[in-house]
């Protein structure tokens, strides 16, 4: 191994995204290397009281101070944020850029240039900054690549707005189908070309070029399609090296569920036969409007199957606040699923790896976040799909058309519930037959093939090792030329 075997980790400030990049930075770590993670102050505070205890992760802070940016004071993190103000955060994000070229100029000039930097693919300027400096730089992608390449090809070629049908296809990318206006985030549609999302991505989107390379937090076999784009877009490698859990790598909590509601969690799906519980969850920040929160509660009373849910107050609420249930859900519903023993309701967080490991599980209700998805196909759970925002909505159309193992029930936040056709569906995928049987059938493959690409045994190295060691060996061939390069002039 090259003496600077330092690897920066820099990712946005989102669960979502700090998840994956600590996911990774400790399985790296495993490997021998250093790594040094980039984030501004909550975030590291945050992170320090996860960390295990056996990891030497290098916290480096980059200061921000949200009030500087129109922004409610101690906001760090899109978690603390309402919807509207997650684009600000991003804007914001740009000014940590001196402070990052700062960092990489002190190590070099203490003779520690890292190896690479890995960055978020919100901070595509993070690439030309690291080859200011000769330094090898990749983009992670905490999504998946067909999710990343419809999201891509949406905000590069605006193409919904020559269709007055509100279906189109994507022009650079006709693998994917059609789509509906329906599967884009309101500032998508609204998006002119010149407005301020526009504005921000046709400087990010673009950047991407700039780097050596992208990670994917994927698996080649299941994701093919999306990789391929981003092969032929930018002719960069791309290792997809997935999937890159937490629990896979020396357990660090994420910190918001306590060992007691784990307890809960599990004691209830040990009392249950395999594949009965239905678990609902819509990730690290999102949540549901107040009546799609009644109708999905109706629809679990009339099915009488089995749950976890993990509740959060519902849009239009601060959502920190405590989850008024006698309010927010049906009357008497919740005293009742407690006495029935039916279905257990859990406040803002819940041990979601945890609950998809157990065999009780037979089905999951997610908004289609790539880590959920993930989590749930690399245990073969099958999926009811009711994707909210970012590129949750191609996520949910991958599984739904290419994987075959998910439902999509809902769209969006908009969308009109009715707890009929919640009720309908819920019960369609739980079963034993027909549809519900074959999407088992089909998740248990790709269950295999998440397993086989991860296998590392005498004889045999999975796509995924392979990839990450083809990334490994890139960032040091690159260290290598740039090293020579130095002595020789
Ligand atoms: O009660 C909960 C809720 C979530 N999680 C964990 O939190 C993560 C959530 O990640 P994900 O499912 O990807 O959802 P988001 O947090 O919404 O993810 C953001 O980041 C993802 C990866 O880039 C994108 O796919 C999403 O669109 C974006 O919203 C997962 O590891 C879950 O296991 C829990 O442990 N308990």
């Amino acid at each position: 191994m090259a003496d600077n075997n330092n690897i920066i980790m820099f990712p946005f400030m989102a669960q979502g995204h700090i998840i994956p990049f600590l996911a990774l930075s400790l399985q790296l770590e495993q490997k021998g290397y250093q790594i040094t993670f980039i984030n501004t102050p909550l975030n590291l505070a945050n992170l320090r009281r996860v960390l295990p205890p056996t990891s030497a992760i290098r916290l480096l802070e980059v200061p921000f101070n949200s009030s500087d940016h129109g922004l409610p004071p101690n906001s760090e993190n899109t978690d603390s944020l309402p919807p509207y103000q997650i684009y600000d955060l991003l804007v914001a994000s740009t000014s940590l850029k001196p402070a990052f070229r700062n960092i990489l100029s002190g190590l070099v000039d203490a003779g520690a240039p890292p190896l690479c930097v890995v960055a978020d693919f919100f901070f595509g300027w993070s690439a030309a900054v690291s080859h200011e400096f000769d330094i090898f730089h990749v983009i992670f992608s905490g999504s998946g690549g067909f999710g990343l390449a419809c999201y891509f090809s949406s905000w590069i070629n605006l193409p919904h707005k020559n269709s007055d049908s509100g279906e189109f296809t994507l022009p650079d990318f006709p693998e994917a189908g059609k789509l509906q206006v329906t599967q884009l985030t309101p500032s998508l549609v609204a998006a002119t070309g010149d407005d301020p999302w526009s504005k921000f991505q046709k400087q990010n989107l673009p950047a991407w070029g700039n780097s050596d390379g992208f990670l994917f937090n994927t698996v080649e076999e299941l994701d093919k399609v999306g990789l391929s784009y981003f092969r032929r877009k930018f002719n960069l490698p791309v290792w997809a090296i997935g999937p890159i859990n937490l629990s896979a790598n020396g357990g660090a909590q994420t910190g918001k569920n306590g060992r007691i509601e784990t307890e809960t969690c599990l004691q209830f799906l040990n009392s249950k036969s395999p594949s009965s519980v239905l678990y609902i969850s819509f990730g690290s920040q999102n949540t549901i409007t107040a009546s799609q929160m009644m109708q999905l509660a109706q629809a679990l009373d009339k099915s009488k199957k089995n749950f976890i849910w993990v509740v959060r107050p519902p849009l239009g609420f601060d959502i920190n606040t405590k989850f008024r249930a006698e309010e927010w859900l049906p009357e008497n519903f919740k005293e009742q699923i407690e006495e029935e023993h039916r279905g257990l309701i859990v406040e803002k967080w819940a041990p979601q790896v945890e609950i998809l490991s157990h065999q009780s599980v037979g089905a999951f209700m997610s908004h289609c976040g790539w880590n959920s998805v993930l989590e749930s196909l690399s245990r073969g759970v099958p999926l009811l799909g009711w994707p909210m925002a970012a590129e949750q909505f191609y996520n949910a159309k991958m599984m739904v058309e290419i994987a075959e193992v998910c439902v999509e029930v809902a769209r969006g936040i908009n969308f009109e519930v009715r707890s009929e056709d919640l009720r309908e569906t819920i019960e369609q995928v739980m079963s034993e037959n027909g549809k519900g049987k074959e999407m088992r059938k089909k998740a248990l493959n790709i269950k295999k093939i998440i397993e086989d690409a991860t296998r590392n045994e005498e004889g045999f190295k999975g796509s995924s090792v392979e990839a990450m060691e083809d990334f490994l060996q890139a960032a040091l061939m690159m260290n290598t030329t740039t090293t020579t390069t130095t002595i020789d002039l």
